[in-house]
């Protein structure tokens, strides 16, 4: 906080000043304020201990299927991590996107709402969706298990609230050699209550975010000949345009290094595709920003099985409610649908 600021302090009774002694105030009132809302986190964090629904968690090893999102090689926070069938995604304390997801979460998976003290405060945000609309979104994304609190972290980790996670079920688990594409979806990949500073970050970004309603963020396909994954990351995705990105697609759906696509998993693929947009279709109740489609297929079919494939929405960082319009009728999710609707034709015409 600057010295500034405490003209509009709920003491009242500071004013700014630039005198030595009441610099020295406000650095001490901006430790305090600092301590206090240490305080305050620590006090979230264990009424989550007391409220987790699936308790405690240890011996979480790091996610070797994640193809997008935060990465701390890539200076971005903490990653994903597994353990059995299940992913757990950091949940940090006094990050407002985490507790977004986590109320997403509560509201779909109708779990006793709000469940955390984190959720509590922002309720609000997103009243109940239709229960029809909800009834087969369950379906399209990962089953959800609840806060956990890993035992085993750094101490560090503990001060500074970083030791709870979103225990959903890992949708790669059940593959031999998974083959999985991470596309964000949607025109806009910002939330309503963005930035301008924002805005302009994510417009920068991706320009043919706009055209697509789609974008590539990440991949790691198997090669059968070779018994070695390709990643393919993020400066891949950003990479393809308008042009080049039905190649970007044939790239993940080949596990011979190219010379061929799996025609079989591609079918499979578009009838995931086209059921997830006839929900679109229907559902009155979100809007989804900078969420992702988390494509997967099994690199290692056996001969004569029909490839398994599965096909889940995840992130929801940035999902807000459609609110009626004036004349009282609900809107539509017109971003992700036509993202949808291009990246369905694009696969089709490969
Ligand atoms: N339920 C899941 N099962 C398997 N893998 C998953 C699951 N959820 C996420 N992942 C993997 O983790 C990656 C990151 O997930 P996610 O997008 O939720 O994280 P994030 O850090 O919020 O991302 P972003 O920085 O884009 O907001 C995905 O690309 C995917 O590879
Ligand atoms: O995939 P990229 O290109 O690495 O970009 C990040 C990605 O779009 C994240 O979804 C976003 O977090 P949000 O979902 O919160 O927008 C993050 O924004 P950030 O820079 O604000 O962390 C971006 O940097």
């Amino acid at each position: 906080m600057q010295v500034g600021d405490l003209r509009s302090s709920s003491t009242g009774t500071l004013q700014p000043s630039h005198t030595h002694h009441q610099q020295h105030l406000g650095e001490s009132l901006e430790h305090q304020q600092e301590q206090q809302q240490q305080h305050r986190q620590q006090q979230q964090l264990s009424e989550l201990a007391a409220t987790a629904r699936a308790g405690h968690v240890d011996h979480l090893v790091r996610c070797d299927h994640q193809v997008g999102g935060h990465k701390p090689e890539e200076g971005k926070g903490k990653p994903l991590f597994q353990q059995g069938a299940f992913v757990f995604k950091p949940l940090p304390v006094g990050d407002p996107r985490s507790f977004h997801e986590l109320l997403f979460y509560e509201r779909i998976f109708d779990l006793k709402t709000p469940s955390t003290p984190g959720t509590a405060a922002i309720a609000h945000e997103m009243p109940l969706p239709r229960s029809e609309d909800v009834q087969e979104l369950r379906l399209l994304v990962p089953k959800f298990a609840g806060v956990v609190l890993a035992d085993d972290d750094s101490v560090e980790d503990l001060t500074k609230g970083n030791n709870s996670y979103l225990k959903m079920e890992d949708t790669s688990a059940s593959f031999r050699k998974p083959c999985i594409a991470d596309i964000k979806m949607g025109i806009q990949t910002w939330g309503e209550n963005a930035s301008e500073s924002k805005i302009a970050k994510e417009r920068e970004k991706y320009p043919p975010q706009q055209t697509l309603g789609f974008r590539v963020v990440g991949m790691k396909v198997y090669n059968a000949t070779t018994d070695v994954f390709q990643p393919y990351g993020r400066k891949f995705g950003l990479g393809l345009d308008e042009s080049t990105v039905a190649q970007g697609c044939r790239t993940y759906l080949s596990t011979d290094g190219g010379a061929s696509i799996q025609r079989e998993v591609l079918q499979l693929i578009l009838v995931k595709l086209r059921a997830i947009l006839s929900w679109f279709e229907r559902q009155r109740s979100f809007r989804f920003y900078g969420s992702s489609l988390l494509l997967t297929y099994e690199g290692a079919a056996q001969a004569g099985a029909p490839p398994a494939v599965d096909v889940r929405m995840i992130d929801f960082a940035h999902v807000f409610p459609i609110v009626a319009s004036d004349n009282g009728s609900l809107g539509r999710d017109d971003g992700y649908i036509h993202g949808l609707t291009t990246l369905i034709r694009v696969l089709e015409q490969l």
